[in-house]
């Protein structure tokens, strides 16, 4: 193997070991996470799942250093994150990027989407306007939004296509590495294949890698090629999607899956009223 085939064959991203304590006040401590460790390949989706507060969130704060560990380390195309200087963490932050879970509360009501989109540009002085601008239709092209709408408001726009501009902007740096937490949730259900088979497609177009974060196994079985299943603080169980799915060993991994519904009754009756409602505007 040529070095260049070992690099790309090498994980992009390696945590070992990772410790994470909450310090809460009266001497009282939370072990957030307890020696976690995983591997993400380049070019796959890492699905990451857990009920609340198990630590998938804390999981990826801490593959990107936006939090201090207490243990551990994060490895990011070899390079060792939590010992970098600001500067260098600035610029390999560039590859790294996050969509969260509500489109809404993640944009800014007052900026166009234009503005929202060229902002990561901006902050990190990519370019100048008209190549900014230019970035700016390319992205906005890739997630299915046309040039119509460059001037249009957060407000003016539906959570499927605010979460289209969220993901834009996720681009807009040409990352190689995207965490996804819980981008979905807040979506109706026939929003949520929409955004995910953009992703998916996204994910082939441009060889991204995703750390998938979600409590929905379904989802997460539709996306991820490797699940984690997260349990207070530690990693409980592991494997292919195909083995994890096919026989579930931990208790708690199989308590998760019984949990997936067939059809979810109140989402389908949720996603049949969003129907009728565009199908009544569409008739206006
Ligand atoms: N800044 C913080 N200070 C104190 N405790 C925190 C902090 N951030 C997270 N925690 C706690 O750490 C634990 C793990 O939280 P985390 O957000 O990682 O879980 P999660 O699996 O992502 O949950 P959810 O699905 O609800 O987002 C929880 O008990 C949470 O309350």
């Amino acid at each position: 193997m040529s070095v260049s085939e070992a690099t790309a064959a090498a994980p992009l991203v390696v945590a070992d070991g990772l410790v994470k304590r909450f310090r809460l006040g009266r001497g009282e401590e939370l072990t957030a996470l307890d020696d976690v460790s995983l591997e993400i390949r380049r070019g796959e989706t890492f699905g990451l799942v857990g009920e609340s507060g198990s630590g998938k969130s804390t999981v990826s704060r801490a593959l990107l250093a936006l939090l201090p560990l207490d243990g551990g380390s994060v490895r990011f195309d070899g390079v060792d994150v939590h010992a970098l200087g600001r500067g260098d963490l600035r610029a390999l932050r560039r590859r790294m990027q996050m969509v969260f879970q509500d489109p809404f509360a993640a944009l800014n009501r007052r900026q166009s989407v234009a503005q929202i989109v060229a902002a990561p540009l901006e902050a990190h002085g990519v370019g100048d306007r008209a190549s900014r601008a230019q970035r700016v239709a390319e992205v906005l092209d890739l997630v299915g939004l046309g040039e119509s709408y460059r001037e249009r408001r957060p407000r003016e726009m539906s959570g499927g296509q605010c979460q289209r501009v969220a993901i834009a902007r996720a681009l807009a740096l040409d990352p190689d590495f995207v965490v996804l937490d819980e981008s979905v949730s807040a979506l109706d259900v026939s929003i949520q294949a929409q955004i995910l088979n953009l992703l998916n497609e996204l994910q082939q177009r441009l060889g991204l890698t995703y750390l998938f974060i979600s409590h929905d196994l379904a989802v997460v079985r539709y996306m991820a090629s490797t699940v984690a299943v997260m349990q207070r603080g530690s990693i409980v169980e592991r494997g292919t999607r195909e083995q994890l799915f096919r026989a579930a060993e931990h208790d708690y991994t199989r308590q998760l899956m019984q949990a997936i519904p067939a059809v979810d009754p109140a989402a389908e009756r949720a996603r049949r009223r969003a129907a009728r409602t565009a199908a009544a505007a569409g008739a206006q």
